[in-house]
């Protein structure tokens, strides 16, 4: 969880620990390179959005705008509803049998609940990384070419090649193509299934923790990867890893228990200067 990771500096008492959570926060919002600013049109409005599993609901009446490119972060305590979020945005909570989904999720001016969306269809528009990398038990260049074929086009080296080095994974794999991908490291394998995300070229990339599951090393790696895919694509990433969302995200919601999106705005904003008080609390480590 963020706030072992927070607190883990070696602070004393609670005080110097929350201190030094801050300024860790700030320091990492202070050194992000990036500056994506400017007014960015809505790809993403959700209105009104209530999602329950059976009887238990587990988003309350979500209405967000997600800006076009650029990373958006979803924090929030365990439980709080920001993969059930995600999975509403491409559709995956339909397979879920037990999930319910009211309201609307618009994605570039069409809600995707509409009975004439293809959710198939719509997956390849919206990719998704997930927190473990699950590359396919084949090769590497079947990985990447899978989202092509199944689509019915045929994947050409070439499509291989943009997708690899779009994934920053090129330089490292282009001579054993048709080894298997579950052959390469864990940090190589997410990296695989980001080309795989990429290769159908969609326009949002969705990604539930895609780091959580790997060493510090690998997870630069994907920072860093973020940052420039953000340039091309709009990304969603859910993280419990607080810093990460200072240091990657232009903007982050912040959802509490009960599903409720409690703040969304710059990130700068958030980590700095929250309006609400129970935002400042969980990410001071007061809770959560
Ligand atoms: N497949 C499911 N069936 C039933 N309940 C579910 C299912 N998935 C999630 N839930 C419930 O919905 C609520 C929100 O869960 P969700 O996984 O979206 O939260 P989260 O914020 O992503 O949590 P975490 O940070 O621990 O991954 C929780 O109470 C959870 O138990």
């Amino acid at each position: 969880m963020a706030n072992n990771e927070l607190t883990a500096t070696g602070s004393e008492t609670d005080t110097d620990a929350e201190t030094d959570a801050n300024r860790l926060i700030t320091t990492a919002v202070e050194a992000e390179t990036t500056e994506r600013t400017g007014v960015s049109e809505t790809v993403i409005e959700t209105r009104d959005l209530d999602v329950y599993y059976g009887d238990e609901q587990a988003l309350d009446s979500v209405s967000i705008e997600i800006p076009e490119h650029g990373v958006t972060a979803l924090i929030g305590p365990s439980g709080c509803g920001k993969s059930t979020f995600l999975r509403c945005i491409n559709r995956m909570n339909d397979l879920i049998d037990a999930c319910r989904v009211e309201g609307e999720v618009v994605f570039k001016r069409k809600n995707v609940y509409d009975d004439d969306v293809d959710p198939v269809a719509l997956r390849r528009t919206i990719g998704q990384v997930f927190q473990k990398p699950n590359p396919f038990p084949k090769s590497i260049r079947e990985n990447v070419t899978y989202g092509l074929e199944v689509q019915g086009k045929s994947a050409t080296d070439e499509d291989v090649e943009r997708a690899l080095k779009g994934a920053a994974l090129w330089d490292e794999v282009k001579d054993q193509l048709d080894s298997s991908g579950l052959d390469l490291s864990g940090g190589q394998q997410q990296r695989l299934c980001i080309a795989r995300a990429i290769a159908p070229d969609p326009e949002v990339i969705l990604m539930d923790e895609p780091t959580s599951a790997l060493d510090p090393v690998a997870a630069s790696k994907i920072e860093d990867l973020i940052d420039d895919l953000a340039e091309e694509y709009t990304v969603v990433i859910v993280t419990h890893n607080m810093q990460q969302a200072a240091r990657i995200s232009d903007k982050t919601a912040v959802f509490l228990t009960g599903g409720e999106l409690v703040e969304f705005d710059e990130t700068a904003t958030i980590f700095e200067n929250p309006s609400d008080s129970r935002v400042e609390d969980y990410i001071t480590g007061k809770f959560g």
